[in-house]
């Protein structure tokens, strides 16, 4: 039994595991209860006038709706990543309130963040299962209210493609912390669990090869005004790869070879830069410079700060 943090009545928070006694290995783990203290699930009953009907607040039992209660245990889970990685509170630092609407319209292939709250589709059952059962994707939504509380990356260029690739990378971080900390493949996958159901091992996007969606870029030169920031976001998503797991291009775009420093301290690094020192217009550029200046803060070595350059350098942002 360890002590995860307080309930807001300060009662303490325990996560449970039952432990074989010979091998150690883990044969149960009870549920975990979440520090979570701010969700408030909508049922919009397949119509489209936000916020919809009230079903579950903050501490209430689960419903008889099997996709309000896996939202808000994902909502729960966002909520635990956040505050245990980077000590923040919610998507204002104090507490937010964390608004969800599900069942949005009949069979809707997408979910979005409306900046207030997230919003999500049934979908349609063969493009997308219910996007409000991903935990990468609800992790993805609530960042975009993360990023408009700091870094606000205008949603459109450059900027548009940096606060795209934020909502990616830590809606995989939170993957990761949600799997018990363990990088996998699907760590670098984007919405792999509610995309082309009847399809395995697909996912809408690829942090460690972009252009495996035949859309999203993997080399900043290849970068114009018109893209698509969910396209964009591929440069930005392939140099957080490289930098948490090392390596070269996957298309040899580049022969610069990152050495890994690790998913928490990339983690670290991208979180300080887009809460602390990115701006509304910041640039791919920027962002190498500004990403090693986190680096830098962090007190991260030499070697760790010139890691972050090479990954840029990498994906072609000299
Ligand atoms: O949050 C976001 O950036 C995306 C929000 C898209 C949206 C924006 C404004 C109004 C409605 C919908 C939603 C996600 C997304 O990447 N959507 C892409 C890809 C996509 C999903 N469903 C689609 C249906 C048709 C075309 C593209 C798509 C998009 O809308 O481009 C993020 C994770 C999974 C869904
Ligand atoms: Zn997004």
């Amino acid at each position: 039994v360890t002590v995860k943090g307080t309930q807001a009545d300060g009662t303490p928070i325990l996560d449970k595991v039952l432990v074989n006694a010979v091998d150690g290995s883990v044969v149960a783990r009870l549920p975990t209860i979440h520090t979570a203290k701010n969700r408030e699930l909508h049922d919009l009953k397949n119509k489209t006038t936000l916020p919809g009907t009230t079903v579950r607040t903050e501490g209430q039992a689960a419903t008889s709706d099997a996709v309000v209660n896996n939202n808000y245990d994902r909502l729960g889970t966002t909520y635990d990543a956040y505050k245990e990685l980077f000590n923040r509170d919610s998507l204002d630092g104090s507490g937010g309130k964390l608004i969800s609407s599900v069942h949005y319209s009949t069979k809707y292939n997408n979910a979005y963040w409306n900046g207030t709250q997230m919003v999500y589709g049934d979908g349609d059952g063969s493009t997308f299962s219910n996007l409000a059962n991903s935990l990468d994707v609800t992790a993805h939504e609530l960042t975009h209210g993360v990023t408009s509380n700091t870094s606000n990356l205008e949603y459109s260029g450059e900027s548009g493609g940096l606060n795209e690739a934020m909502s990616d990378i830590f809606g995989n971080v939170v993957e990761y912390y949600g799997a018990g900390k363990v990088v996998s493949d699907n760590t670098w996958k984007v919405g792999e669990d509610v995309y082309t159901p009847n399809t395995a091992g697909d996912a809408l996007r690829y942090m460690n090869d972009p252009a495996k969606d035949g859309d999203s870029l993997d080399y900043y030169p290849d970068y114009t005004s018109g893209v698509d920031v969910h396209y964009s976001s591929g440069i930005a998503n392939l140099a957080f790869y490289l930098l948490s797991q090392g390596g070269k291009h996957p298309r040899s775009k580049t022969t610069v070879s990152v050495t890994a420093i690790g998913i928490e301290k990339a983690a670290q690094i991208f979180y300080r830069a887009n809460t602390q020192i990115f701006t509304a217009s910041t640039t791919f550029a920027q962002a190498k410079q500004w990403t090693g200046q986190a680096a830098q803060d962090l007190g991260y070595t030499q070697a760790e700060i010139s890691a972050v350059a090479d990954a840029w350098s990498a994906v072609g942002v000299t």
